[in-house]
């Protein structure tokens, strides 16, 4: 039986932590926190970050990071992504030398502007091949729920994706495996750039051929900068790209669709963080990801325009109008 550590104790990590138990792995789960640790190996379950879901038996959890990762063939990361190469520089020396990392982040780390598995190869100093994305249509509580999703398992060492995608399968997730790490990366960061300019238009009372053109125009610019970075154009027609596109804009669970309808009415970038708990990973990748784009001359008009909404106090009602009177141009 194959034996699985889970850094994070989020949504995520935690729906994560119970479909690798569910397909046969021995699962230990990191948390920061000894009381969430604490919960979890006792009562089964993670009340603040996936309320009223049950663990399976196989799942513990500690707050030793060593422990969690001793012996483990996979270690999967879900930690938020401006806090992965912190993380990793207390953790790195703990890693088992063989074992698959697996990213289930979806963000572009500010100021270096690097996705999550080029962190991860710099800062735990581990070859590209030992890295492995997940990322897809995969909201947190409906994979809990067991609602049939599937899913995208990329890496360049195509034996390594496929252990981890018989790690996850299940008969409500079904993984499809790729090799285009770059491209499943950047869908999962933009999307939730283009699901906070959905919230935004969303609060702002706009009606279904608004949102049809964001969803097509950001899928556009997140294209754009994947081909100038080396992807693959069709994976942005598939799970990681257009499926995790509109299950993020489309659904009131998305927190960064939510994030963004604060946005839209009006609030303060504070305000909204006040009120938004859990993690709204677009909100510092808008940033992060406008500044790849400069440096590699990609236009990313939507992104742009988010970032100057979150970050400089623009009205969403503005930056609709400078989308809309941007000069002519074919599709
Ligand atoms: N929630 C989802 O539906 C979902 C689905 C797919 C991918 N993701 C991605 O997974 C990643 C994690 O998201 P999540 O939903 O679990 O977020 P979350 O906000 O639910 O949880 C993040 C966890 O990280 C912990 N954390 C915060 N700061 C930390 C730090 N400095 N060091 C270590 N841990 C820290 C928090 O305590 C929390 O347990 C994100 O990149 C997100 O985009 C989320
Ligand atoms: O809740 P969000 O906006 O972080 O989105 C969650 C997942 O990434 C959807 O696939």
């Amino acid at each position: 039986m194959t034996r699985s550590a889970v850094l994070g104790a989020g949504a995520w990590g935690t729906a994560f932590a119970k479909i690798l138990a569910e397909a046969g792995s021995h699962v230990t789960i990191w948390a920061r926190r000894e009381s969430v640790a604490a919960t979890i190996r006792e009562r089964r379950i993670n009340e603040g970050s996936l309320p009223g879901v049950k663990l399976p038996e196989r799942v513990t959890a500690t707050s030793d990071l060593a422990a969690a990762v001793a012996e483990t063939d996979f270690v999967f990361l879900a930690v938020p992504s401006q806090t992965l190469r912190g993380n990793l520089a207390d953790w790195a020396g703990h890693l088992p030398p063989d074992a698959t990392l697996v990213s289930l982040m979806k963000g572009i780390e500010l100021g270096t502007t690097k996705r999550m598995s080029q962190v991860i190869v710099e800062t735990a100093r581990v070859a590209p091949e030992r890295v492995v994305v997940v990322s897809g249509p995969n909201l947190a509580p409906e994979i809990a729920a067991e609602q049939p999703a599937a899913t995208v398992v990329a890496g360049l060492d195509a034996a390594r994706a496929q252990l981890v995608q018989q790690a996850i399968a299940l008969p409500y997730i079904r993984p499809y495996t790729s090799d285009d790490v770059i491209g499943c990366e950047l869908g999962g960061a933009v999307k939730n750039v283009i699901a906070l300019a959905y919230g935004m238009a969303t609060a702002m009372g706009m009606g279904d051929n608004t949102k049809a053109s964001l969803i097509t125009r950001g899928l556009a610019e997140t294209a754009r900068l994947g081909v100038a970075l080396g992807a693959d154009p069709m994976t942005f027609a598939g799970l990681a790209g257009l499926g995790d596109l509109v299950a993020t804009c489309s659904s009131p669970l998305s927190r960064n669709r939510t994030f963004g309808e604060h946005l839209g009415r009006g609030e303060s970038l504070e305000a909204a963080q006040a009120s938004t708990k859990q993690t709204a990973e677009g909100v510092k990748s808008c940033l992060a990801i406008r500044d790849l784009a400069r440096a590699h001359g990609v236009e990313m008009p939507i992104t742009e325009q988010v970032e100057r909404v979150c970050h400089e106090g623009v009205d969403p009602r503005v930056a609709v109008k400078l989308l809309m009177g941007r000069e002519m141009k074919p599709e």
